[in-house]
């Protein structure tokens, strides 16, 4: 008898086993990462999925506060084939659904097939096959969390210094903690607004550079920051990355697309254009941006072409798909920040329009 149920949008239910007991809904997804488990687990961006690993051992180095990248663990429920009892343990006191023995071939092989998909998860001695489809029936698009930035950001602003060598306005849609700490690494003083910051909040700050972070959901639903972007175009610098590319790209009169199943690990292969070089990146995301606008491709994804950066020397903006930040990940782009200082550093103050 199993004592947990998967229940998949294409009318499959697969059996489990709990080991953090609860029911729960999201939108499936997977990451080949096989390390950086606690920093996956906690990044923002994961708000309303169920984040299911493709390696099959998770847990095997313990759980470290110091590794987190926010406060709680964020994707709804976890899939693994076998997840140690230290994570379990974690999981389960946040109150974070979690289930293994389970053939996550399977659930990778469908998802990348299929696409991301609804999915319901039920687990513990009660649980029943319906319960998982019932939460999986009551699982909601992506798109239709309209406010899903309510839920990751701060609610009132903060700053943190890093000795003064130039004032970020970060814009908080879900910022991952070492993408602040990568700022102020460089001698930032970051400025931390919430996501839906007014471009007065942001022209209080008096910022060198706006940047936009990463962050969970649909980006065309960040409609406070892509007034933000809109207000400031061609008089402040700007940067982003992930989440933060989309607004932009949007804001400027781009656009972004869903893709069917995103990137999820940490071995994304980037070509950048303009030296030819191939770096190894982290990646987390479900959307892409299809048309540029205004913004110049400097960067593209080598397995399958999408953006993977984008510049503008006209209007001060450069931007990053991926996560230069490097949690869990390869170091090969944190260079990105260095390049963001510069644009900082490079610029007379402005006020907002
Ligand atoms: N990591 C991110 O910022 C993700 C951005 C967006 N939510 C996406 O899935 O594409």
């Amino acid at each position: 008898m199993s004592d947990a149920y998967i229940a998949l949008a294409d009318g499959r239910v697969l059996e489990a086993r709990a080991r953090a007991p609860g029911r729960t809904r999201g939108e499936l997804v997977f990451t080949t990462a096989y390390t950086g488990y606690e920093e996956s687990l906690t990044d923002p961006s994961y708000a309303e999925q169920i984040l299911t690993f493709s390696y099959p051992l998770i847990g095997n180095y313990g759980v470290r506060s110091e590794r987190f990248e926010s406060e709680s663990v964020q994707p709804r429920a976890t899939i693994a084939r076998e997840l140690t009892d230290d994570v379990a343990d974690w999981l389960a006191d946040e109150d974070v659904p979690a289930v293994d023995h389970v053939d996550t071939r399977e659930i990778v092989t469908t998802v990348r097939e299929e696409g991301a998909m609804a999915c319901g998860i039920a687990a513990g001695p009660d649980a029943t096959p319906e319960d998982a489809v019932e939460e999986m029936e009551a699982c909601e698009p992506m798109s239709d969390h309209v406010d899903i930035g309510a839920q990751v950001s701060v609610s009132e602003p903060i700053v943190r210094e890093g000795g003064g060598a130039a004032d970020v306005a970060l814009l908080d849609c879900g910022a991952k903690g070492s993408i602040i700490s990568s700022l102020i690494e460089r001698g930032a003083d970051v400025h931390i607004l919430p996501y839906d910051a007014t471009p007065e909040d942001v022209a209080d700050v008096d910022p060198d550079v706006l940047f936009v972070s990463n962050g969970p959901g649909d980006p065309e639903n960040f409609v406070a920051a892509q007034e933000v972007v809109d207000a400031f175009a061609g008089d402040l610098p700007m940067a982003g990355i992930c989440l933060g590319q989309q607004v932009i790209t949007s804001a400027l009169g781009g656009s972004t697309e869903k893709m069917a199943f995103g990137h999820r690990g940490v071995n994304q292969p980037v070509k950048d254009l303009r030296t030819d070089k191939v770096v190894m990146t982290t990646q987390n995301h479900g959307y892409t941006v299809d048309d540029t606008g205004p913004l110049e491709v400097t960067q593209v994804n080598v397995n399958d072409d999408t953006v993977e950066g984008l510049d503008s020397e006209e209007l001060d903006v450069i931007t990053r798909q991926y996560h230069p930040e490097a949690n869990p990940g390869p170091h090969d782009s944190l260079g990105f920040f260095d390049e963001v200082l510069d644009l900082a550093q490079s610029q007379p103050r402005v006020a907002a329009d």
